[in-house]
């Protein structure tokens, strides 16, 4: 028999063994699973990973209360223009360059008005970074207006940071690369430089939306190292199918505390191309049966970044060394970060 092909999909992986078990066995084919998934797709779901249930119900609540607050408490803690890294708050056509006036705009940071027809990228966000990044600082909104907001934002980041953590050191093990590398690559993952997003995607009536122009969040990759994205449960993520380059599948919500693992930039420069960047997108789905208004949607990417200064360049020892040379440059982390950046504000 000839050897089978690979599998087809966005496969899920639990990783409860790499979260509770010290048995080594049971963690190195954890690990193997893992990077032969992401090595396929750059992309995989992950369930067992130690987040519970009631606390992502709790940061979703979080996140709609944020949302629902006055665009002026929003506007408070507004992203800064120009290529700085991603925090505090971008209204509906922030991110991508559609022009709008300011009255427009706030308008539609609720619901769109029905009368509007121009394309943009049809989203609200709002950036959270650690407190004790020392270079880039948090945009808070004032504490009155959603008290406790700013503990709870703090907390989760810093659980999200154990989790990723864990995954970044499985995914490094899983490559077989020499020590050295391995090393200088976990200590440019500070954990101070990571971001919490929190995303509201509006609904809009049906007879408004041109979807040859507007979407969600069109095609990208994210550049991070890799990103963790939790989602509510209504559908639009779509991760591009590597297998049938130019396709996309469905990252579907039926399992509520199912995360996606999608590489970042970093995290195919580094490995040399072994763990490619995955490209997605977020569409915007039909109206239900009987409905004139499509769904909105809630999602949190956390985004796993190296410090700013770091080094960023192609490896290759272990799984790496039949990649190609060459192919990849390095560069600081900055470098990229606002080569990309300034495509986005
Ligand atoms: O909302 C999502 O599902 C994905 C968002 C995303 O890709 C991003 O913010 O980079
Ligand atoms: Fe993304």
């Amino acid at each position: 028999m000839g050897s089978l092909p690979p599998p087809s999909g966005i496969q899920t992986i639990d990783i409860s063994p790499l979260i509770n078990s010290k048995d080594p066995v049971a963690r190195k084919a954890k690990i193997d699973e893992l990077v032969a998934a992401i090595h396929i797709q750059g992309a995989c779901g992950l369930v067992g990973h130690g987040i519970k249930i009631d606390r992502l119900r709790e940061a979703f609540k979080w996140a709609q209360k944020f949302f629902d607050l006055p665009y002026e408490e929003k506007a408070k803690a507004n992203h800064p223009n120009g290529i700085v890294p991603h925090r505090g708050y971008s209204g509906i056509g922030r991110e991508k360059c559609l022009i709008y006036t300011e009255e427009e705009l706030k308008s539609m940071s609720g619901e769109l008005a029905a009368n509007a027809r121009k394309a943009l990228d049809f989203k609200e966000h709002y950036d959270t970074g650690s407190d004790g990044e020392l270079v880039h600082y948090n945009l808070w909104i004032d504490e009155h207006a959603l008290p406790g907001f700013r503990t709870w934002a703090q907390g989760f980041y810093w659980e999200m940071e154990k989790l990723s953590r864990t995954v970044l050191q499985a995914m490094i093990d899983g490559l077989g690369v020499d020590e050295e590398a391995k090393k200088d690559f976990m200590s440019i993952h500070t954990g101070h430089q990571n971001g919490l997003r929190l995303m509201h995607y509006p609904s809009a009536h049906e007879s408004t939306i041109d979807r040859s122009s507007l979407t969600w969040c069109p095609t990208h990759t994210d550049f991070t190292t890799y990103t963790l994205l939790m989602q509510d449960e209504n559908q639009g993520l779509e991760i591009e199918d590597r297998l049938n380059p130019g396709t996309f599948l469905p990252a579907t919500t039926e399992v509520e505390d199912r995360m996606y693992l999608t590489i970042g930039d970093f995290g195919e420069i580094w490995s040399n191309g072994y763990l490619p960047a995955s490209k997605h997108r977020v569409i915007i789905p039909r109206a239900a049966d009987g409905s004139e208004v499509t769904p909105k949607r809630y999602s949190m990417p956390y985004f796993i970044t190296p410090a700013e200064d770091g080094i960023c360049g192609p490896q290759y020892t272990g799984k790496l060394a039949s990649g190609p040379r060459g192919k990849y440059k390095t560069s600081t982390i900055k470098e990229h970060v606002e080569f990309r950046m300034k495509f986005q504000y």
